[in-house]
């Protein structure tokens, strides 16, 4: 059994009782009366949530923003995910307060059969779907047609593993197995995370900067948007002390952090402990492209012919469109940006390209649309392009970025590898989809390991021509409108990523924001992905290879994915294997075989793709009627598209390696002229005339 401290009562370790356990060994409660004393106390409570009259936060919000819904975006806190915390930390503040009443300690109502009582519980407020719309919605929601909201934006993570709070419920995890303080995360950043001069791999930095589209696509989580001072009392504060050792923080007292948002286990109003919301679709629906909300969508479009706004950036690229009349996210120069899905690709020149490529990808397919379908209207037009346009980034997540991020035995084993021929006949209305809480806060993150120090540029013939300081490229809103973008992404299929290590470059591991944040002098990325999944009450790193078949070690030697010398790394600041971070422990382990990531992160990861594919309704290959499938000859022509075809139909590029994730070689991965390259049969799109007509 788990044991927990209360957080007035630092003392003593107390047992959790679940709600059967407690309903048995108190018989006088026994019945409906606990449930009623729940749904009593928590009306109370919610009533008071559900008053947006007096939210401070939301009013803070929506004063210093205007009504600028991207940059409320891009600040992590939208009005819903705001009203969700608030209902959320009733839902805590009444299982505390029933646990005070009845006198047991501990009692951990959270777990058990208590549901939220209507109206507070959010399902009641979820309009019903209607099954014969045959598109995706822009906010994810219907997509499984007996559960609307599986999916949608602005809904709780799910879990792989029980949540582990410091009290059971709520207070961020602190304590190691024996009781005493986890290490500081700053401290690990320092021992496990220092980077060093690593060798560098066979893959490109390309693949890594896809990962970071990706993640834009999937996951993005709601902050509670506090301004967070070293001094501050704040509970939604959770910011990390710096410890002696560290040498470049001297100037400072702590790295500020605001901890992510509270949200209700799920919409069927099952009560829980905290969990933490995702403010985007679930689906790879490429939401960061197309908007997550029909307003949103609407600011993208041009209305005509079925295209997407666009903007000229420097050397005539085809760019987001621009920003008008509103704060630029980041940067040193901030009187020009663009406006995205998600803000968070004006981290980077290359996702800002990475992105580009995307949007003009679905203005070529709708002007190809448009040739073949001249009577088509501006709406079918957009909705067949964006249908097209995701069927064929589903089919590279699925046949090239898979294969090779968790490696071809994982893809396999999982069912993540597209058919050759035929549907696909596995898709699964019960499977739930929803990001796991792990797969962001650990497995997906493990790659801020890989990214380079320098970032290489080169022309369109691939010759570099320069190389750039992480932090030059990045964190700077600006930069497409005095340089190629496209040159960033030239230069990372030539560029190789640094091989798996717990390293983390020192733009990233020392001088996070440094000269951009108003808060703080600078941060640390891997202290603060440390202490977010703490603040998410992510259990420890053993207990994920225990679920992903690995040994759960009891000594530090145990843990054979490691090498021995990080091992020793780990030591220094963990006491058991059992405290190792999520984080930490997945970037400490070795790949196995072909594979990019180490077999933990790999397998979260392997889980999370299977249902985003057997859980979706529209994914690309489903041939059932309810998904409006693909005719078999189109979907084999989506079949034929690959990462390198799309990168010669939407940049200067003449010729590219067959395999982007990979840097070029004589041997298996030669550069080729894109005329040689399979294209999509755009022409399996001419609508047949109707025989009435
Ligand atoms: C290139 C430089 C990058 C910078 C400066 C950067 C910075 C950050 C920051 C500041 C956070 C939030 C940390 C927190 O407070 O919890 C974050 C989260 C994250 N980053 Fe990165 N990152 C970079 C690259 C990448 C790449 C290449 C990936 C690829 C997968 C990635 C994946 C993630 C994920 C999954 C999260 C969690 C997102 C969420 O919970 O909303 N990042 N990153």
């Amino acid at each position: 059994r788990r044991q927990y401290f209360h957080s007035e009562d630092d003392g003593e370790p107390i047992e959790i009782l679940s709600f059967d356990e407690y309903r048995l060994a108190n018989a006088q409660l026994a019945g409906d009366k606990l449930t009623q004393l729940v749904s009593s106390l928590y009306s109370n409570y919610t009533e008071d949530a559900l008053d947006e009259s007096d939210d401070e936060s939301i009013t803070n919000l929506r004063a210093s923003e205007g009504n600028d819904d991207f940059r409320i975006r891009w600040l992590g806190a939208t009005t819903e995910s705001l009203k969700m915390d608030k209902m959320a930390k009733s839902s805590i503040r009444a299982f505390q307060e029933i646990s005070k009443r009845e006198k047991v300690v501990g009692l951990n109502l959270a777990v058990g059969n208590l549901k939220v009582p209507a109206p507070s519980c959010p399902n009641a407020r979820f309009a019903p779907c209607r099954a014969d719309y045959q598109y995706r919605t822009f906010d994810g929601s219907c997509n499984n047609l007996n559960n609307g909201w599986w999916g949608k934006t602005e809904t709780p993570y799910k879990r792989l593993l029980p949540s582990e709070y410091d009290d059971g419920v709520n207070i961020p995890r602190r304590r190691g197995v024996d009781g005493t303080s986890l290490p500081n995360p700053r401290l690990v950043a320092l021992k496990v995370h220092q980077s060093s001069k690593i060798p560098t791999s066979d893959w490109s930095v390309f693949l890594v900067y896809f990962a970071q589209f990706t993640i834009h696509d999937l996951a993005y989580t709601a902050s509670t948007y506090k301004t967070c001072l070293c001094s501050s009392r704040d509970p939604d504060c959770n910011s990390i002390p710096i410890p002696m050792e560290d040498r470049v923080n001297r100037d400072q007292r702590c790295l500020p952090s605001a901890r992510s948002s509270a949200s209700v286990r799920d919409f069927n109003c099952n009560l829980g402990p905290r969990e933490q919301t995702n403010l985007l679709t679930s689906w790879l629906d490429l939401s960061q492209i197309y908007g997550d909300s029909t307003s949103k969508s609407r600011a993208f479009r041009t209305f005509k012919d079925g295209l997407l706004r666009t903007s000229i950036g420097y050397g005539n690229s085809v760019l987001p469109p621009k920003r008008e009349n509103s704060k630029c996210p980041y940067g040193r120069r901030t009187e020009q940006c663009f406006m995205t899905g998600d803000a968070r690709t004006e981290h980077n020149s290359c996702s800002v390209s990475i992105h580009s490529i995307w949007i003009r990808e679905h203005n070529r397919l709708a002007r190809a649309l448009r040739r073949l379908n001249q009577r088509w209207s501006d709406e079918k037009l957009y909705q067949e392009a964006r249908r097209l346009v995701i069927a064929e980034y589903q089919h590279i997540i699925y046949s090239e970025f898979l294969p090779v991020f968790v490696g071809e035995r994982l893809a396999t084993d999982f069912g993540l590898l597209p058919r050759e021929n035929e549907f696909f006949v596995g898709y699964d209305s019960t499977l739930y989809p929803q990001i796991s809480n792990e797969f962001v806060t650990g497995a997906f993150r493990s790659v801020h390991a890989r990214v380079p120090p320098v970032h290489l540029k080169a022309d369109e013939r691939l010759r570099v021509y320069s190389d750039v300081p992480l932090m030059t490229m990045s964190m700077n809103s600006s930069i497409p409108y005095f340089e190629d973008v496209d040159d960033s992404v030239f230069g990372s299929l030539k560029q190789r990523t640094p091989a798996a290590t717990p390293a983390v470059t020192s733009a990233l591991n020392h001088h996070l924001f440094e000269g951009i944040s108003s808060s703080s002098k600078r941060s640390s990325l891997p202290a603060l992905s440390i202490n977010r999944a703490r603040d998410h009450g992510i259990p420890s790193y053993n207990k994920y290879r225990e679920f992903c078949g690995l040994l759960r070690a009891n000594t530090f030697e145990q843990l054979k994915e490691i090498p021995l010398e990080i091992q020793n790394r780990l030591k220094t600041v963990y006491k058991s294997p059992e405290d190792i971070d999520l984080f930490t422990g997945l970037v400490s382990e070795v790949p196995e075989g072909e594979a990019f990531l180490g077999p933990t992160a790999a397998c979260i990861i392997g889980k999370q793709f299977k249902d985003l594919k057997f859980g979706d309704r529209f994914y690309y290959e489903n041939g059932a009627p309810s998904s409006m499938p693909f005719t078999l000859n189109q979907l084999d022509s989506i079949r034929e598209v690959t990462m390198a075809r799309i990168l010669c139909d939407n940049t200067e590029l003449n010729s590219i390696q067959q395999y982007p994730f990979f840097v070029s070689n004589t041997q298996w991965n030669p550069v080729v002229q894109c005329s040689t390259l399979p294209q999509l049969d755009t022409a399996l799109w001419r609508e047949q005339p109707s025989l009435s007509s």
